[in-house]
């Protein structure tokens, strides 16, 4: 343990000492009562009064404050009979409050003076400068303790006098001036320095270099021989100084930087005396090598390097200092590791200037090359670097006139009917019974479906579970999203649309009304549920398809079944529910009643042979839908416009889309645009249905596989248009709407497909009357239920939106209109 002694000029406050008047630091009075107590000890000593000197009684009597009793019993224990074992722990442990530690000193001192008159008011600073002071010998602090009695111990047990920590000057602690340094921080920093000025600490960043000069402590000691200079004079320093050794090193860019970094710290300069001191400072300057490296002196902290540090310092060896990366003291660590080109980066340039082949981009880091073998590499892949994965050959086009090729194909009809109604009508399991009844689903199957649905205990779910395949819906026994499916009778190719009944997927419902043709309402016919879904989303379902322009339906009555398939149940609800549809425009010519049971299979494929439903004579659903399913108006000669429905990405860099086209055609090697993106692709390969085709027309459910776009730019609910007439995005439209619920300038959520764009109800210009489209009503507040307004909807985003489209507007959860919209 290193020992340290204290010297007068460190322990001395010079500001203090000079407050006494008298050479010996006494003042009148002190001599007045050091002499009174004096005589007063002698007397008290009698004959024992010899063995010990005026100084040691005057030393006694100022360590006790003039205290006669324990200034003789002090000096009976000290010189005139001193006990022949000292026992030091006893004594400077003792509990008497003759001791008191000084946080000065860090030590336990001897408190002559504590609660004792107004010498009791005096600091134990004011102590120790007595203390110091008292006589010319007792200036060391050894030599001040040399009374106590612990001093006594043998030579080599005694214990070391450690130098109390320091207040820290600087940025947290306060500078309080000049610290002296031990040889051993002097050392230090000598060391300190050499290795600095061994890695170059000239090089760093200005700002690096500003923030260390901005350190209080790191130049504290220059408080005393350097008096701050006026701050017009430190900014002449700094400018003159630290500025122009800097700009040398700095890029244009960086010197700007600096220089404005300069200014600002010439001007907390103007504030900030000991800042400015320090700036006016360089930090290289050998003569100052000593006090700039205290020990103490505080770094800028990491957080303030990095608001000040240059990032774009291309000197990044540095950082790892700066920021102690655990992986940077590795031995495999290499700073610049990625500031060439990777071998494999030039196998690969190599490879493509040998085969023309197309190689990855190069790294943008890969700029210097270390050989000319390199270089010509370096230009390679400079030229690769500039190909971008569009620059990949398009798909060769055949150049088919698509229209003439459908004309003339003689194809089957080919359209798309979505399934809706209340929750649990039975939609799924009618559309698993179809495909069953089709032979597209084999009967194991459902058998393997109705053993996996008994052990959760819905065994009737079995045949949904041929539409229903998510998990989630087969555990929860609900439709949530669309389910697609195929078949086809000798006439038509059909795209079922297996649509979610719960009010909670009416979005989803939507996205699949929107691809329809036409639709099957599905009706559970037993007590109440009829009466249920009414009031429910069969209600809502049909006004929502309504609204997207589906005008033909096949109402299956469903689950008759359970009503002995009663005739008059049957005619109840078709006639209640001819009425709901005619009132919303529906014509009875295209709408057509099937009485069935999806569980059993009665009157899907075939007639139902029970005696029960002998009054039935009409179609069976299969029928029906062959009949009810339009001739579509193919829009094949207008724009090509196909909404995206899914989206599936391959590792082949292919992004597949599933949907149905909207209108126009499309060919394999068409070029397309995706909106609201407004990337480009190229048309690889085409689906229609289950066959790949060349080329699609409207109305046909296809999957169309993209090359040469990045499947981050499509997502579900986008539009692929052609790119001569493409589809343009906007953000505010005006719709003529039905209202189902009250209509007011609102937030609202617009759908179209699975196109959904937050916005809101900026204005209603008019109602307008329903069959002639007259105005009612000009700049009406609000629209009733059931009314047809004329709106202005804002939107948060464009989006590809075009007068003709037909969307729902949808606020809090429910549908609150739907309409057409205008422009
Ligand atoms: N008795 C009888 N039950 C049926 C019939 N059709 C469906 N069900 C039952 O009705 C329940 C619901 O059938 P789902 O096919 O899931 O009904 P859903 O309309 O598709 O339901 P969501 O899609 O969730 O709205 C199941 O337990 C079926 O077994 C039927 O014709 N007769």
């Amino acid at each position: 343990m290193p020992v340290t002694t204290y010297t007068e000029d460190d322990l001395v406050d010079y500001d203090e000492f000079d407050e006494e008047d008298e050479e010996d630091g006494m003042s009148p009075e002190d001599r007045v009562a050091m002499s009174n107590a004096t005589a007063e000890v002698k007397k008290a000593l009698g004959s024992d009064t010899i063995k010990v000197t005026n100084t040691q009684i005057q030393e006694a009597l100022w360590h006790y404050y003039y205290d006669v009793d324990k200034s003789v019993a002090y000096l009976n224990r000290t010189f005139i009979a001193p006990p022949q074992k000292s026992t030091p722990k006893k004594t400077s442990e003792g509990k008497s409050d003759e001791f008191f530690f000084s946080d000065t000193l860090g030590l336990f001192v001897r408190s002559a003076w504590a609660g004792r008159g107004p010498a009791g008011h005096r600091s134990d600073r004011a102590c120790e400068m007595r203390s110091r002071d008292s006589g010319a010998s007792a200036v060391s602090l050894q030599a001040q303790f040399s009374d106590m009695p612990w001093m006594n111990v043998p030579h080599d047990r005694k214990a070391n006098l450690i130098p109390p920590s320091r207040p820290r000057g600087g940025l947290l602690g306060g500078s309080e001036g000049a610290q002296k340094m031990s040889k051993l921080q002097a050392l230090a920093a000598s060391r300190k320095k050499k290795i600095e000025e061994k890695k170059g600490l000239g090089n760093a960043s200005f700002p690096e270099r500003s923030m260390k000069r901005l350190s209080l402590s790191e130049h504290a000691g220059k408080g005393f021989a350097d008096p701050s200079p006026s701050p017009t004079k430190r900014q002449k320093n700094a400018e003159t100084a630290a500025l122009p050794s800097h700009k040398r090193d700095l890029a244009p860019d960086s010197a700007s930087k600096a220089q404005s970094q300069q200014l600002g710290a010439a001007q907390v300069s103007a504030t900030h005396p000991g800042a400015a001191a320090a700036f006016t400072d360089s930090p290289l300057s050998s003569t100052r090598a000593t006090a700039d490296v205290l020990v103490s002196k505080p770094a800028p902290s990491a957080f303030a390097q990095t608001l000040f540090g240059d990032a774009s310092d291309a000197r990044q060896t540095n950082r790892p200092e700066v920021f102690a990366m655990p992986y940077a003291m590795s031995s495999a660590f290499l700073v610049d590791a990625f500031s060439q080109p990777s071998p494999d980066d030039i196998v690969l340039a190599a490879q493509a200037q040998a085969g023309k082949k197309v190689a990855p981009a190069q790294k943008a880091s890969a700029k210097k090359t270390p050989s000319k073998a390199a270089s010509k590499e370096e230009e390679v892949s400079t030229d690769v670097s500039n190909l971008k994965i569009n620059d990949a050959p398009p798909p060769k086009s055949k150049g088919l006139d698509v229209v003439k090729e459908f004309e003339n194909s003689n194809s089957k009809k080919s359209v798309s009917f979505v399934v809706v109604g209340h929750v649990d009508a039975g939609k799924s399991t009618l559309m698993g019974r179809l495909l069953v009844e089709l032979k597209l689903v084999e009967q194991r199957t459902v058998d393997k479906y109705r053993r996996q649905a008994e052990k959760s205990g819905k065994q009737s779910f079995a045949l949904a579970w041929v539409m229903d395949q998510g998990s989630e819906e087969r555990d929860r026994g609900v439709t949530i999203d669309i389910a697609t499916n195929h078949f086809e009778t000798p006439t038509t190719k059909f795209t079922i649309l297996d649509a979610p009944g719960h009010r909670d997927f009416v979005p989803n419902m939507i996205a699949g009304a929107s691809q329809a043709d036409f639709a099957i309402l599905v009706i559970d016919a037993n007590t109440g549920a009829y009466e249920r879904g009414l009031k429910g989303q069969t209600r809502e379902h049909v006004l929502l398809l309504r609204s997207l322009g589906v005008q033909r339906l096949v109402v299956a009555v469903n689950k008759l079944d359970m009503v002995a398939w009663s005739q008059d149940r049957f005619q109840e609800i078709s006639e209640q529910v001819t009425g709901f549809l005619t009132g919303l425009g529906f014509q009875d010519k295209f709408v057509t009643f099937v009485p069935i049971s999806g569980l059993n299979g009665d009157n899907i494929a075939s007639k139902i042979e029970d005696t029960a439903a002998s009054w039935y004579k009409g179609s069976t659903l299969l029928e029906a839908l062959e009949e009810s399913a339009p001739a579509t108006a193919r829009a094949v000669e207008k724009p090509f416009r196909m909404a995206i429905s899914e989206v599936f990405r391959s590792q082949l860099g292919t992004t597949t889309l599933a949907g149905r086209i909207d209108s126009g055609t499309v060919q394999i090697g068409d070029k397309i645009l995706v909106q609201p993106s407004g990337e480009s692709a190229y048309v690889k390969s085409i689906m229609v249905d289950t066959a790949a085709q060349d080329w699609a027309v409207a109305g046909q459910s296809v999957s169309v596989a993209l090359t040469n776009i990045d499947p981050i730019h499509i997502r579900v609910g986008d539009i692929i248009c052609e790119t001569t007439n493409p589809i343009l995005c906007g953000d505010t439209f005006t719709m003529k709407a039905m209202a189902f619920d009250h209509v007011m300038p609102m937030p609202v959520d617009l759908h179209r497909g699975r196109l959904h764009a937050p916005g809101q109800i900026q204005s209603i210009i008019a109602t307008i009357d329903k069959v002639t489209g007259a105005t009612i009503k000009r700049k009406p507040k609000v629209v009733q239920p059931g009314g047809v307004a004329r709106l202005v909807i804002q939107l948060a985003s464009k989006v590809p939106l075009e007068a003709g489209q037909r969307v729902v507007i949808r606020s809090g959860g429910e549908t609150i209109a739907a309409g057409l919209l205008e422009s």
